[in-house]
């Protein structure tokens, strides 16, 4: 990675550049080259203390400092920060931009900007923090190959990168992948609630909720089996497991993530309008 490093500049040091710049930093990117502002201090000491990260309360410092400037802010924000760095930093359209935001749109980008930007909208996901992410991406045509390469190396150091034909991809792939952490952490907390009802303390229901997780996934990731098959290994013909998958079955499973995604689907394109 050395031989293609660039500054990279998070805006915003939120939940999300954290899993992004932490993982990079797990996989070899140097510190010394990832730099990240933030309004108020708390979040900027605790990465200075960790990584020997340079930050700074002046989001016009780390974008002027940045070659690759990684907007990370509420979806909300992103008019103004553009709009604020547009009038006070040169050459933006000399820097690679990322955005990270759910929904918004390109051509918002465009419009607190210019058009002459060279942007990627990415759409990562916090497992990031540990190398297991999954990021989506799409860039514009102001983007160069080395451009592009750079920005599939990044988030390949956290995790795994589909590159997507449009921005309607991005954001299903949002709805599944960006928010599926939280999907599973839900039906993770509800098993370790169902253990607890039976007499387990927290503790030793929540691990073996987490392992038990950890290795279907594992399973899931290194079978070539389909996921129904690997339902099926597990469900012996007359056994307790066909008890407890017909209960799910039963409560329509299925169209329970159809609807959660296609919710989070229409809240992407509501954003893009409003923000
Ligand atoms: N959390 C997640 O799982 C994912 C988040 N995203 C996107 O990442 C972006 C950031 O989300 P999170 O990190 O979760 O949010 P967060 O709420 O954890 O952090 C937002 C950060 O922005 C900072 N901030 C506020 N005003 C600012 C300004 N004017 N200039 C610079 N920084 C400012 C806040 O102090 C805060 O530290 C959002 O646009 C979200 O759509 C995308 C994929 C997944
Ligand atoms: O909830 C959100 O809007 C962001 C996008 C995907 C995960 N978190």
């Amino acid at each position: 990675m050395s031989n293609n490093t660039r500054t990279i500049g998070f805006i915003g040091a939120g939940n999300m550049p954290q899993s992004i710049l932490g993982g990079m930093i797990k996989g070899g990117y140097p510190a010394s080259s990832i730099i990240v502002s933030n309004p108020s201090r708390p979040k900027l000491d605790m990465l200075e203390e960790k990584y020997g990260l340079f930050t700074s309360q002046d989001n016009h410092e780390i974008a002027a400092k940045s070659d690759v400037i990684v907007l990370s802010v509420k979806p909300q924000l992103m008019r103004d920060v553009c709009e604020d760095l547009q009038k006070h930093v040169p050459d933006l359209d000399k820097k690679l931009i990322i955005t990270i935001a759910a929904g918004l749109r390109m051509e918002s980008y465009y419009e607190y900007f210019s058009e002459n930007i060279a942007l990627v909208r990415v759409m990562p996901n916090t497992p990031s923090l540990v190398g297991e992410g999954v990021s989506g991406l799409v860039a514009d045509s102001n983007t160069t190959e080395a451009d592009r390469d750079f920005v599939t190396q990044v988030f390949d150091y956290v995790g795994i990168t589909i590159w997507l034909q449009d921005e309607d991809a991005i954001d299903v792939l949002g709805a599944v992948a960006g928010s599926g952490p939280a999907y599973f952490f839900e039906f993770m907390h509800s098993l370790q609630r169902a253990a607890e009802d039976l007499g387990f303390n927290s503790e030793q229901a929540r691990a073996m909720v987490q392992q038990t997780c950890l290795g279907a996934a594992k399973m899931a990731s290194e079978s070539e089996l389909s996921l129904v098959d690997l339902r099926k290994q597990v469900t012996s013909k007359g056994g307790s497991t066909a008890k407890g998958v017909e209960v799910y079955q039963q409560a329509e499973l299925n169209d329970i993530s159809k609807r959660a995604v296609a919710a989070a689907v229409a809240r992407n394109q509501e954003m893009a309008k409003l923000f």
